[in-house]
């Protein structure tokens, strides 16, 4: 199973206007689709960010990579490790920061996640089994609120409406738990002062009884006020995301408040992990395949956290079908993946690049799609309009800050902000 060709496509999407504590979305995401294609036919695909610094060097490495068996992923990664010198970061900073290894690691997993589906394919087993085999059948993830505004300015609202006071966001609570059947909520939360997003919890806490909630400020407080959140929202959270920046902070923080800090910012490659479990930082890691290096590297940091007593859910940025699936068979296949993992999939409002019908939310839950591989198809007209859109949208790199002082001169994006 050689690889004789791999086509890289940078698409858009439009993204409704969700607040965060670096500024806006843009009204256009930007993603990557990877399409590797063997010797014998077969095609597997991959899904990664799509800002252009990114997306150069995921079209040099695809050169370097012709030739390779699609199991040969050692040599892949060595390859791509040899070409990815540059370090390459977000400009929104919510995933933490750059290295050396996390920027292999970014550009490796689609490549990675191409393979597995190609393997699976040819095997006739979905990737789930690859993996080691389902422990459980269907992946619940969360509601994943954001405060946000009506519409892009200049813009027709959109369906979701404003979310800008616990009103509103237990009205949109209400909405994604109404269509998609969520169990557990996440609120983004950085946007306004603590007390008003402690109002927030509160409010989905009454109206939401039993049902386990998240917040997470992407680091916008500092430890003391971290501190007191914490603590004054006892009982109510299953675990607060993120509530301040790096890992001695985060240890101050976790050592002061009744419930686990979770993370997708301070623990974001394997060399942090050594010391955010010393310091007792965490107690929740947010895996997320696209910046850990894919589907197998992401199961042994799973692993390597089940040894320490550190417990996993999952990240998202706006993402589409074929990165749900790639989600849903990691988590299918991890024993110790226990919380509801996070999703972006409502807000892209139906668009996407795979044909409808293999990925569904039931209760909440997404079943592992059946067919072989990954179990999703590309929907070719469907690429091929995202990639016109994506020539014409403008936008190169997710830039929520840039985009937010446009409409708020005075936005800072300064972390910690309160
Ligand atoms: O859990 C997180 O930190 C995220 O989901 C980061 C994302 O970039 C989110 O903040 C967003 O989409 O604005
Ligand atoms: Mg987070």
């Amino acid at each position: 199973m050689i690889i004789r060709q791999i086509r890289i496509t940078p698409v858009a999407f439009r993204d409704p206007p969700l607040l965060n504590a670096a500024g806006v979305h843009e009204p256009w995401a930007l993603r990557t689709i990877v399409e590797v294609v063997t010797d014998e036919g077969l095609t597997g695909l991959g899904e990664t960010y799509g800002d252009s610094g990114h997306l150069g060097k995921v079209r040099e490495c695809a050169q370097a990579l012709i030739g390779l068996d699609v199991h040969d992923t050692n040599t892949m990664y060595a390859r791509i490790s040899a070409i990815t010198g540059n370090v390459v970061s977000d400009m929104h900073g919510l995933t933490g920061v750059a290295t050396k290894e996390k920027s292999i690691d970014r550009v490796f997993s689609p490549f990675e996640v191409a393979c597995l589906d190609i393997r699976g394919k040819a095997a006739g087993v979905p990737v789930v089994d690859l993996l080691g085999g389902r422990v459980r059948d269907a992946v619940p993830y969360s509601a994943y609120l954001f405060y946000k505004w009506t519409g892009h300015p200049g813009e027709e609202p959109d369906r979701f409406g404003a979310a800008l006071d616990e009103a509103g966001v237990v009205e949109q609570a209400r909405l994604l738990i109404k269509e998609y059947g969520f169990a557990s909520i996440k609120l983004k939360g950085g946007v306004y002062h603590p007390d008003q997003e402690i109002a927030a919890i509160r409010a989905l806490h009454e109206a939401f009884p039993g049902v386990p909630l998240r917040l997470d400020p992407n680091a916008a407080w500092t430890v003391e006020t971290s501190i007191r959140v914490g603590r004054e929202l006892e009982g109510a959270l299953q675990y607060l995301e993120d509530p301040t920046p790096g890992i001695p902070g985060m240890a101050e923080v976790a050592a002061a408040v009744p419930m686990p800090l979770a993370t997708n910012m301070c623990v974001v490659t394997p060399e942090h992990l050594p010391p955010a479990i010393a310091s007792r930082a965490i107690g929740v890691l947010l895996l997320d395949h696209h910046y850990w290096g894919g589907l197998v590297r992401s199961s042994h940091i799973a692993s390597l956290c089940d040894t320490f007593g550190l417990e996993l859910s999952m990240h998202s940025n706006s993402h589409l079908g074929i990165s749900l699936a790639a989600m849903t068979h990691l988590a299918a296949a991890t024993p110790n993946l226990t919380f509801a993992c996070d999703t972006h999939t409502p807000w892209q409002n139906g668009q996407d690049v795979v044909a409808p019908g293999a990925l569904r939310f039931t209760a909440g839950a997404v079943p592992v799609p059946a067919g072989p591989g990954l179990g999703v198809e590309l929907d070719r007209d469907a690429l091929a309009l995202m990639s016109e859109q994506y020539e014409k949208c403008g936008i190169r790199a997710r830039d929520d800050t840039t985009y937010m002082q446009r409409f708020e001169p005075a936005f800072s994006a300064r972390r910690p902000r309160w």
